[in-house]
């Protein structure tokens, strides 16, 4: 039931017992031993049914399962009832309680099969017919800049969700780029981001792209405020803003305040969560970038997982596949991270982007019903694009003392085929290598034969590899847009199951508030240490010394 506390299943308690007199027997070398057919039992390749061609392997067999604790983790996914709330959620029932808001980000990518009653869905197709248009102006030299040049840059203004989806689409779908038209991404409220980004500006051809959910982001409206200021310092009339500044956000009243019309506002409703948002207006950069058909692609993708994710059994379900082996090792385990290892250039901001996806969706410690969880919820998220975590933080992986779960993702084919793919072949052999070494290591005894007599009994035992770290394995052919919105799709159900499960919102994010609502006060602090009044003596410490030093 939603909101319950995970521990007080059944099925919980039966994991608890499973795992307490079998974890010290699941040895994946043994369990590959013991069965030939591991691997067809444990990987299911997902096709879409219709719409564009999206098709990727998922093998799980290099986990610590066996078919008995899967059946009972997938009881407990039933026991949780996630598949009534999933419904709950694509019905548009107001699953984020605490706020009192659907949970539609499945609505921006629905091609007709989901009936779905909220205010503002049925103006999701006008708003793509209108992206469609602007960006289609926009590439093809039909939108002019204030002194009839074409638009050469665009410049997306946004943070947290409003910038994070935007430029990891536009990074991984690059192969799919308008090479002439260059995007940047600022974000920062460090005056530094902005500054270096204007500074390969020129304001008769650069569109800024102000994208904020609720407009009122203080790091976004204050970059805002200052590209207008550069943008004027060039142009001179306002009545020239309306052909570089365009926003993205659910406030018309503050979009308007800020001086950008109506007609260049993008709209989009409180029912898309930030971080699930790239699939809305947010995504208008992505669409100038890829184009908007592209767009529609990744949306189409997104959509394919979407009915793969109501439609399918629990069991051949990949969303709650992934989202029970991290319920596995997060809670019996007790592994803390888990780790988003990309083998693919393209895809080198994919934990950037699931960090704010699963950490702000799942880092909650209170149930929906108000009570403290006594187990631990969502992972802290990380990785980086293979082979070059290899030489950084594989070591760890690899020989330290932390259980860390990872998914390495790769495409089958490269878009840059250099050297006759012998790039690509030797990026594949480390993928398929590194979850092989992680998973069954190297015993002493193959050291001992490697280094021959008379090796000090510790070098002998610094190159054992304990082995038995698992990990799942997702690779596809090509990292098409439709694929890409497969596979963020996967990540964002999995996340949801997670939560169901946990009894936690995951859909609204009260832990950013606190620091907000301190920093406003300090910032009217800043001026004179007098005024620094009502911290402790660290922070009043801290800001003296910022006091002292600081130059104009
Ligand atoms: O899009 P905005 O309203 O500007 O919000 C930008 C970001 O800021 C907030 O602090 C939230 O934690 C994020 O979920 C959100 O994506």
């Amino acid at each position: 039931m939603p909101g319950k506390l995970a521990s007080e299943y059944a099925s919980w308690k039966k994991l608890q017992e499973i795992y307490d007199s079998e974890h010290s027997k699941l040895v994946l070398k043994d369990l590959f031993a013991q069965d030939t057919e591991r691997f067809s039992k444990f990987s299911r390749e997902y096709s879409s049914k219709d719409g564009p061609d999206v098709t990727f392997l998922l093998d799980y067999s290099k986990n610590l399962i066996t078919q008995p604790i899967l059946d009972t983790l997938f009881s407990l996914v039933r026991e949780a009832e996630v598949e009534k709330e999933r419904d709950a959620m694509f019905s548009g029932a107001h699953i984020n309680t605490s706020e009192d808001r659907a949970v539609l980000h499945v609505a921006l990518r629905n091609f007709g099969d989901f009936s779905i009653k909220e205010n503002g869905v049925d103006e999701v197709g006008s708003v793509l017919a209108h992206m469609k248009e602007f960006t289609e102006a926009v590439r093809n030299g039909a939108w002019k800049g204030y002194t009839g040049k074409t638009i050469n840059t665009v410049v997306n203004i946004g943070i947290g969700g409003s910038d994070l989806g935007p430029v990891m689409v536009t990074e991984a779908l690059k192969p799919y780029a308008k090479r002439d038209l260059k995007a940047h991404f600022v974000s920062n409220i460090d005056g530094t981001h902005l500054a270096e980004t204007l500074r390969e500006c020129d304001p008769e051809r650069t569109l800024f792209i102000i994208a904020s959910k609720t407009f009122t982001t203080q790091e976004t409206i204050t970059n805002a405020e200052s590209a207008r200021e550069w943008f004027l310092a060039a142009a001179k009339d306002k009545a020239h803003v309306a052909k570089h500044f365009v926003a993205l956000s659910t406030n018309t009243k503050a979009v308007t305040a800020f001086g950008i019309s109506e007609s260049n506002m993008f709209q989009f409703w409180d029912w898309v969560g930030g971080r699930y948002s790239l699939w809305s207006a947010i995504g208008l950069s992505i669409a100038l970038v890829i184009g908007y058909n592209h767009f529609e692609e990744l949306l189409k993708g997104a959509h394919g997982m979407d009915k793969h994710f109501k439609e399918t059994p629990i069991e051949q379900n990949l969303p709650v596949i992934l989202a029970v082996l991290g319920i596995w090792y997060n809670d019996f385990y007790g592994a803390q991270t888990h780790c988003l290892l990309p083998y693919d250039q393209y895809l080198h901001k994919f934990a950037d982007y699931f960090q704010q996806g699963d950490m702000e969706s799942n880092g909650k410690s209170i149930t929906k019903n108000g009570q403290r969880v006594n187990y631990q919820t969502g992972p802290i998220i990380w990785g980086a694009a293979g082979t070059n975590g290899q030489h950084s933080f594989y070591q760890l992986l690899h020989q330290g003392t932390k259980l860390v779960p990872t998914d390495f993702l790769a495409p089958a084919t490269t878009h840059n085929p250099i050297g006759g793919s012998k790039h690509h072949r030797i990026l594949l052999s480390n993928f398929f290598a590194q979850p092989e070494a992680l998973a069954f290591g190297k015993t002493e005894e193959q050291v001992r034969q490697e280094v021959g007599e008379g090796a000090s009994e510790a070098l002998v035992k610094s190159k054992v590899f304990e082995g038995n770290r698992p990990s799942n394995s997702i690779m596809f052919p090509l990292l098409t847009p439709a694929t890409l919105g497969a596979l963020i799709a996967l990540y964002e159900h999995k996340i949801f199951v997670q939560g169901v499960v946990w009894g936690i919102n995951s859909f609204d994010q009260m832990g950013v508030e606190l620091g907000k609502v301190l920093a406003k006060n300090i910032l009217a602090q800043l001026d004179k240490p007098d005024d620094v009044k009502g911290h402790d003596s660290s922070t009043t410490g801290l800001i003296h010394y910022y006091q002292k030093y600081r130059k104009e």
